[in-house]
């Protein structure tokens, strides 16, 4: 299928210190990408110049070859690039329902102009429901966000990401700080939105086994740079990545 996010020589510098360095990739719907390597290697900055939460010193975003580099996060959005929200951007004192609301509406909205006068409150509640069965929080729909424990915080924000039906999902750790109970939910989830066939989804993730299990290919960034990219098997193989994710010792003798 052809290709539809895409990086060019994509770069930014805090002061000297260069966090991503002319990285050049190309997502292709159906695929779920892995962005691995070490601590400070650059993936989460990489994640924020392409959702633009960080504008870029050099390089470009396309998506579908058209040129978002200029546009903001909130356009790139529309555009179809979907990063998990921080919860501290969102309404705390709202209640879990209303949070994915809210972002439902403001889908309807921009998505469907037209038809926003009659996509009712019942239909958007209706939405919102199923979207929080799907990340398990029904039972919490009426708790306020921020009281959520971490866990479910991070059930929130995929449920958001849902609720934008992004054609691009941008997932940083979507399993940080869940318990071994609620982290396969979202990683089944996430494998049930790569079936779709029609979604381009990266992923940053340091548990190898959920990269082992969820990747069709995996990019290795190292000081910024993209040092690696192929098939799982064969990058897992790779001395950077034995490194990053089981330690220098583990890695030594093998191939660099
Ligand atoms: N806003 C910023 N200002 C200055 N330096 C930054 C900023 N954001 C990131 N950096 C630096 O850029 C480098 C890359 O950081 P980044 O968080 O992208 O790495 P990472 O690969 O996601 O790391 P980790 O796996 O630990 O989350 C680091 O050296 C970091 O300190």
């Amino acid at each position: 299928m052809s290709i539809s996010l895409e990086t060019r020589a994509l770069t930014v510098n805090f002061g000297g210190h260069v966090a991503v360095k002319q990285v050049s990739c190309a997502f292709r719907p159906g695929t779920l990408t892995a962005i691995v390597g070490p601590n400070g290697a650059g993936k989460t900055t990489y994640f924020n110049l392409i959702s633009g939460q960080l504008p870029s010193t050099g390089g470009q975003v396309l998506l579908h070859g058209q040129n978002l580099t200029r546009q903001g996060a909130a356009a790139r959005a529309r555009s179809g690039l979907g990063r998990a929200f921080q919860l501290t951007n969102l309404f705390p004192r709202l209640s879990v329902l209303e949070n994915v609301r809210l972002v439902l509406q403001a889908r309807h909205r921009t998505g469907l102009r037209l038809l926003s006068t009659w996509y009712s409150e019942r239909h958007l509640i209706e939405e919102a429901d199923q979207i929080l069965e799907q990340i398990a929080l029904g039972a919490r729909r009426d708790t306020p966000a921020s009281t959520l424990p971490h866990g479910d915080q991070r059930k929130l924000e995929v449920g958001l990401l849902l609720a934008m039906r992004p054609e691009v999902f941008l997932f940083d750790e979507p399993t940080a700080g869940m318990s071994h109970d609620e982290a396969p939910l979202i990683l089944d989830l996430i494998a049930q939105i790569r079936r779709q066939r029609d979604k381009t989804i990266l992923l940053v993730e340091h548990k190898m086994d959920v990269v082992e299990r969820l990747a069709d290919r995996i990019v290795v960034l190292n000081q910024g740079q993209l040092v690696a990219d192929g098939a799982p098997a064969e990058v897992m193989r790779m001395r950077v990545v034995r490194e990053a994710y089981l330690g220098a010792d583990a890695a030594l003798g093998e191939a660099a």
